[in-house]
C-alpha cells in the first residue's frame, strides 16, 4: 500500500488576501483582472455595485452588479458596502457579502477599485490588503488605449484624461507599482507579485504537521 504522506501534498495554511488592482482609466486593470482569473483558480473576482450604465458586451452581475442611484442610496443607508466612491460621474461599491468569512477560509479577493476603495480597504484590514498600481507607459499611450477601446464617448474619455493625473498623484500609497507597456510582461509581474504575496511568513496560519511536531 502506498504511504499516505505520498499522496496529499503538504500545504501551509493561511488566510485570504484583498488583492488590489489600481490605475488610470484604461491602462489595464479589467486586462489584467481577466488574465489572472483565467490563469490563477484560488483568487475569485470581487464584483462591484455600480450606477454607471452598462457598457456595450459587460453583464449583470459579471462585470458589475449594474443598479439605481435609488437602489445605491438604500445600500448605503443599510450599510452594505465594505466601501464605497464616487468616482467619474458615477457611484462605485464594494458589497460586504461573503469577503470576511471568505478571508478566513484562505480565499483571495480580486479588486479593481480606485484609490478612495483602496484606503478605506487599507483602513478596514491593513493585514490582509496587498495594492497593485498600473501606470502606462505614457499619457498619449493611456489615450490612445482608451480610444482603441472605443467603450466611451469622446467626452467621457476627456473626463478620465482630466481625472489620470489625480489617480496618478496616489501610486506612492501603493505596495507595489508596475508599469503595463506589454500586456503579457505585466500579466508576469503581477502573477509573480501575487504569489510572492501568498507566501509571506506573516499570513500563515497554519504549519505543515512535521514543523508543527517539531516546534512542539
Ligand atoms: N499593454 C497594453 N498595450 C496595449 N493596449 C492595452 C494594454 N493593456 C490594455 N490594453 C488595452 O487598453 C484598453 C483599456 O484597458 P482596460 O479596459 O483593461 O483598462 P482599465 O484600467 O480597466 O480601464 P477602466 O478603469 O476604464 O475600466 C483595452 O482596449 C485594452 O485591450
Ligand atoms: N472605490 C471603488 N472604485 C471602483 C469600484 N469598482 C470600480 N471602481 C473604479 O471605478 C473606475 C471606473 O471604472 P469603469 O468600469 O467605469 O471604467 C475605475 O478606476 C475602477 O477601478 C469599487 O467597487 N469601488
Amino acid at each position: 500500500m502506498a504511504d499516505q504522506s505520498t499522496l496529499s501534498r503538504p500545504n501551509l495554511s493561511r488566510r485570504g488576501m484583498l488583492f488590489i488592482l489600481s490605475s488610470p482609466s484604461g491602462a489595464g486593470k479589467t486586462t489584467m483582472s481577466h488574465k489572472l482569473l483565467g490563469a490563477d483558480e484560488e483568487i475569485k473576482l470581487s464584483v462591484s455595485v455600480t450606477t454607471r450604465p452598462p457598457r456595450e458586451g459587460e453583464v449583470d452581475g459579471i462585470d458589475y452588479h449594474f443598479v439605481s442611484d435609488t437602489k445605491f442610496e438604500e445600500m448605503v443607508r443599510n450599510d452594505e458596502f465594505y466601501e464605497w466612491a464616487h468616482v467619474f460621474d458615477h457611484r462605485y461599491g464594494t458589497p460586504k457579502g461573503y469577503i470576511r468569512q471568505g478571508l478566513k477560509e484562505g480565499q483571495d479577493f480580486l479588486f479593481d477599485i480606485d484609490w478612495q476603495g483602496t484606503q478605506q480597504l487599507y483602513q478596514k484590514d491593513q493585514q490582509d490588503a496587498v495594492s497593485v498600481f498600473l501606470l502606462p507607459p505614457s499619457l498619449a499611450a493611456l489615450r490612445s488605449r482608451l480610444e482603441t477601446r472605443a467603450l466611451d464617448s469622446a467626452e467621457v474619455i476627456e473626463g478620465r484624461m482630466r481625472r489620470a493625473r489625480d489617480e496618478i498623484s496616489h501610486w506612492a500609497e501603493y505596495d507595489y507599482v508596475v508599469i503595463n507597456d506589454d500586456v503579457d510582461e505585466c500579466f508576469v509581474k503581477v502573477r509573480e507579485i501575487l504569489h510572492a504575496e501568498r507566501m509571506k511568513r506573516t499570513r500563515q496560519t497554519g504549519l505543515i504537521p512535521f514543523v508543527r511536531e517539531l516546534m512542539e
